[in-house]
C-alpha cells in the first residue's frame, strides 16, 4: 500500500473517533514524490500529520495541504470550546466543518473581529456560536455574549441551537454548570425578561434591536460584562429605516468596552470595502478586523437549479398550480412581494391570501398550505413556523419576513410568484432551499414572471452570477 518513506509517516497518525463515513485519502511526499493512499473507515487526525511532517522540515506540497483541511470541526476547536459543547454539536450530526467555519473559526479564536461573509445555509450561525462558547463562563452570572437578528423568527430559530449546543450532558459523572440564553425578542414578555436580567443575568442574549434599545436604555442590559457581540444579517439590520439608528448606537456603546470582541454575519455584505473601512473608522471594530468572505465568485449555493416562466397577470395562479403539480416538490416555499399601500387603500384582499385561498380549492396533493406575512400576530407567526418545522412537506407563503435567515432544510423548492425588488432579496429567498451543506441533492428556484419582468432577472442573473432557463409554457399547461 504505501513505500517505506509513507510507512514511516503513517506511524504518526493518531486515530481518534468513529468517521462519519469511510474515507479515501491521498497525500503526496515531496522531495521523494512517493504516494501513500489510505483508506480507512477511522478519523485519523490530519493534524497530527501536518505537524509530523512539519517537524521532520518536510516541504509541504499543496496536495498535502488540501488534505489537511480535512480536519474535523472538534480538532479545529479543540482547546478553545469546552468539551461537552464539542459532544453535543457532534451528536447534533456537525462533524466536518463547512467552508466558512474552517477558515473562520481559526481567525476567531485568535480574538480577531470578524466578518462572515458566506453563503446562505453554509454554517455560520454555528460557527459564531462555537466562538461564544468558547469564550464565556457559565460560573459568572453575567451577559457575555449578546447576538444581534433582525427578526423574532431568526432570533428564536439562533436560540434553538444555541440552547441544543449548551445542553447538559447526560452522564451524571460530568459536572457542568449549564449555560443559560435568553431570547429577548419583539413580541416577547418584556416584564419577565426584566426580573430575569435583574436577579440572574443569563450568559448570551439574543434579541431583536427594538426590545434591547427598551432594556438598554432603562438601563437593566449593561454592556459592561459583555465579551462578544454579534450581529447576523447585519446588512439587513442597517438597511432597515426602523433598526439603523438603534444599531449604530449600540455599536457606538459597545466600542468603549474593554476586551471586546465584534462578528457581523451575512450572506450578502454590499459595498463591503466600505463597510469594512466604516467599521474601523467608527470603531465599531477593531482595526485588525479580518473579512473572511468565501466564495466570493459564487454567492449562492451551486445546487440551486434556477428558472423563469413567462405569462400574463391573470395567468399566474394557474401556472403556480400546473408548477407545483409537475414538480410535486418535497417542501416548497412561495415567496409573495408585500401589499402596495395603494392595494390596501382600494381594499383588496392582499396577494398571499389569494394565493391561500386559491390553493386550497384547487391544490388537491399532500403537502401542507401555511401562511406567514408581516401583518399576522407573533402568535400565529410562530404556529405557522412549528407547523411546518413539524415536517411531512409543507407549502408556505410567505412574504420576505421568511427570506432572511430561516432555516427549513427540507425545503426542496422556490417559487417567486413575484419577482423580488432587488438582487439580494433574491439571493437571500433563493438562498432558503439547498441548505444541507454536505449533499449534492439539487434544488430548484423558479420565478413566475411578466414579459416586461425578463430584463430585471437578467439583471439579478448578471449581479449575482447564475443562469436562469427558460421553461416553455404549453409544456406546463
Ligand atoms: N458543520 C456542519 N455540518 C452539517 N450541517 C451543518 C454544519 N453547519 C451548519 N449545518 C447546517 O446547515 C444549515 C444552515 O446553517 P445556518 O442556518 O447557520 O446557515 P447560514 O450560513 O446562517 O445561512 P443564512 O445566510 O441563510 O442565514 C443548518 O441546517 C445547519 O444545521
Amino acid at each position: 500500500m504505501a513505500s517505506s518513506t509513507s510507512a514511516t509517516v503513517l506511524l504518526s497518525l493518531t486515530i481518534t473517533a468513529p468517521y462519519p463515513k469511510p474515507t479515501t485519502c491521498r497525500f503526496l511526499l515531496q522531495p521523494r514524490n512517493r504516494y501513500l493512499n489510505l483508506s480507512s473507515s477511522a478519523n485519523f487526525s490530519a493534524k497530527a500529520l501536518f505537524s509530523s511532517y512539519n517537524s521532520n522540515s518536510v516541504p509541504l506540497t499543496k496536495e498535502l495541504e488540501t488534505n489537511c483541511n480535512s480536519l474535523t470541526l472538534r480538532e479545529i476547536c479543540q482547546d478553545h470550546v469546552p468539551d461537552h459543547v464539542l459532544g453535543r454539536m457532534e451528536e447534533l450530526g456537525y462533524v466536518m466543518p463547512t467552508d466558512v467555519q474552517r477558515e473562520a473559526l481559526p481567525v476567531l479564536f485568535s480574538g480577531n473581529d470578524c466578518i462572515l461573509h458566506a453563503q446562505t445555509g453554509s454554517g455560520k450561525t454555528l460557527t459564531y456560536l462555537l466562538l461564544i462558547y468558547s469564550v464565556i463562563n457559565p460560573k459568572r452570572s453575567a451577559v457575555q455574549a449578546l447576538i444581534v437578528v433582525p427578526t423574532r423568527e431568526l432570533g428564536m430559530q439562533v436560540t434553538k441551537v444555541a440552547r441544543m449546543l449548551a445542553a447538559k450532558p447526560m452522564d451524571p459523572e460530568v459536572e457542568q454548570k449549564s449555560y443559560t440564553v435568553m431570547a429577548l425578542l419583539d413580541g416577547g414578555m418584556l416584564r419577565r425578561h426584566k426580573s430575569w436580567l435583574k436577579a440572574e443575568p443569563p450568559n448570551i442574549v439574543v434579541a431583536t434591536i427594538g426590545s434591547l434599545s427598551q432594556m438598554l436604555e432603562k438601563q437593566i442590559f449593561k454592556l459592561d460584562s459583555m465579551r462578544i457581540l454579534v450581529v447576523d444579517e447585519v446588512d439587513f439590520i442597517f438597511n432597515s429605516s426602523k433598526q439603523v439608528s438603534s444599531i449604530r448606537k449600540l455599536l457606538t456603546s459597545y466600542s468603549s468596552c474593554n476586551n471586546r470582541q465584534t462578528v457581523f454575519a451575512s450572506a450578502s455584505i454590499p459595498q463591503h470595502r466600505r463597510f469594512l473601512h466604516d467599521c474601523i473608522q467608527q470603531k465599531w471594530t477593531k482595526g485588525d478586523v479580518v473579512h473572511v468572505h468565501v466564495n466570493p465568485v459564487k454567492p449562492m449555493p451551486s445546487c440551486l437549479l434556477h428558472r423563469f416562466v413567462i405569462c400574463g397577470r391573470k395567468e399566474k395562479h394557474r401556472l403556480l398550480l400546473s408548477l407545483l403539480q409537475s414538480d410535486l416538490p418535497e417542501s416548497g416555499i412561495i415567496f409573495v412581494n408585500e401589499q402596495s399601500e395603494k392595494s390596501k387603500k382600494a381594499g383588496k384582499a392582499p396577494s398571499t391570501t389569494l394565493i391561500i385561498d386559491f390553493l386550497k380549492a384547487s391544490y388537491g396533493g399532500s403537502l401542507e398550505i401555511i401562511l406567514l406575512e408581516d401583518n399576522m400576530n407573533f402568535n400565529s407567526r410562530a404556529a405557522s413556523l412549528s407547523e411546518v418545522r413539524q415536517g411531512g412537506g409543507h407549502l408556505l407563503v410567505s412574504t420576505d419576513i421568511a427570506a432572511r435567515g430561516i432555516d427549513l432544510p427540507e425545503t426542496t423548492d422556490i417559487y417567486n410568484f413575484d419577482l423580488p425588488k432587488t438582487a439580494i432579496d433574491y439571493l437571500h429567498r433563493a438562498g432558503r432551499t439547498g441548505r444541507k451543506p454536505f449533499s449534492d441533492k439539487k434544488c430548484t428556484v423558479t420565478n413566475i414572471i411578466l414579459s416586461e419582468e425578463r430584463f430585471v432577472l437578467q439583471r439579478y442573473e448578471n449581479e449575482l452570477m447564475f443562469n436562469c432557463e427558460e421553461l416553455i409554457l404549453e409544456t406546463l399547461c
